[in-house]
């Protein structure tokens, strides 16, 4: 029995439930968050409580110096319109129909299901996803829900067009020739998440989205009219303006390790919202689809005497595994993979031996220097004199 501690959120109370036990029978509901609004709640349950933060109170309206750049992206409005239509007739389908593609069985192409990381994180997230892997195996239509298949084959289609053109203009913006970053599989692999936030009784007291920054090399999302995407800037929380027929565009944390912070990704949330259903499609660029052997690393070209790796070399699955085991976490993953400057210790050993055989200089002295100071490598000179 995995009971835990929770704080009553605003009541400072602590009190104990059950957890692991009210986030199973949600689990095996198989139903998602929308079938708990279907079921007529008028209180959220404790499960998507989330603790208290007062970064939550700071949203300001974008200041005009940080409007987001807008360009064309060619993508008929017409296409956009069609999938966000279909991915929230999916979840309005009866929950018979969708229980068929419920599972946390990560090597399924076509995943419907709530919080990925309902076991891991602090708290649940009020939404409901449809997984589909679209490449770099084109995905067999037949597998994909009749009610969103045409137009997410199109929609596929299309934005992954999107993202190659993107690519191509990154590589450039970051002085790397057009075609290198797509010669690092960036654009190889790549998914569609369609996102429905279903209308929250306490959208106060929860979150559609947990901050985090996407895992992935490049994320296109396309978001419906209702709103509550934020992104986190200088430490404060700025409302991402709703332009209808545009497309978010936000770089993933493993282009910026890539990119040796030359591009730099995005913290966000998604707030829950009493006026819902909310409807977004991400689509992420990412290598975690397919079997890959590469190691990513800071690119050799951009890196110099001045501009050193900022981040260790990391296998496909280290990274995502890194993620996975954390949830969608507040904390950034990407601080995991950060390089520390190393650091030389000079200790002068008193005579007498024995005190280091008492451990003076063992483990139990390194172990906390080493987290106190945040380092990864201690070399240490030993002197006896
Ligand atoms: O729904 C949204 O606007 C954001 C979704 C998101 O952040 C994600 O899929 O990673
Ligand atoms: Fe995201």
């Amino acid at each position: 029995m995995a009971a835990s501690f929770t704080r009553d959120s605003g009541t400072q109370t602590p009190t104990t439930y059950d957890r692991f036990q009210e986030l199973k029978a949600f689990d095996d509901s198989k139903s998602g968050v929308k079938g708990l609004v279907d079921a007529g709640i008028t209180k959220i349950p404790r499960i998507f409580r989330r603790p208290k933060v007062e970064d939550h109170d700071s949203v300001k309206p974008i200041p005009t110096q940080f409007t987001i750049p807008v360009v064309n992206h060619g993508v008929p409005r017409s296409v956009l319109e069609e999938m966000l239509a279909a991915a929230r007739g999916f979840h309005e389908l009866p929950t018979e129909v969708k229980k068929s593609y419920y599972t946390r069985e990560k090597t399924k192409k076509v995943i419907y299901g709530s919080n990925f990381d309902l076991y891991e994180s602090r708290f649940a997230n009020w939404r409901d996803t449809l997984f589909c892997v679209m490449g770099p195996e084109p995905l067999h239509p037949q597998q994909l829900p009749l009610v969103c298949r045409d137009i997410t084959m199109e929609y596929s289609k299309q934005i992954h067009k999107l993202g190659t053109t993107l690519f191509k203009l990154l590589s450039k913006a970051i002085g790397l020739t057009p075609d290198h970053l797509i010669g690092l599989d960036c654009s190889k692999g790549h998914c569609l998440l369609s996102h429905y936030y279903p209308a929250c009784p306490e959208p106060e007291l929860t979150l559609g989205a947990t901050k985090h920054s996407d895992p992935d090399f490049l994320t296109i999302l396309l978001q419906d009219h209702i709103g509550g995407l934020q992104v986190f800037h200088q430490n404060l929380w700025f409302d991402v303006p709703l332009l209808p027929g545009a497309l978010v565009v936000n770089i993933g944390s493993l282009l910026q390790l890539i990119s040796n912070d030359k591009l730099l990704s995005v913290e966000h949330q998604v707030l829950a919202n009493e006026k819902g259903p909310r409807v977004s499609v991400a689509c992420f660029f990412t290598p975690h689809l397919y079997p890959s052997t590469r190691i990513y690393g800071p690119i050799k070209e951009l890196l110099s005497k001045e501009n050193p790796p900022l981040y260790r070399e990391t296998t496909v699955e280290d990274f995502i595994s890194y993620y996975d085991s954390k949830g969608l976490d507040e904390k950034s993953a990407l601080a995991h993979f950060k390089l520390q400057p190393s650091l030389s210790i000079t200790l002068q050993l008193p005579k007498d031996l024995n005190r280091f055989a008492q451990g003076f200089c063992g483990t139990e002295y390194i172990k906390p220097l080493r987290e106190m100071m945040q380092i990864t490598t201690v070399t240490m000179y030993l002197y006896n004199f």
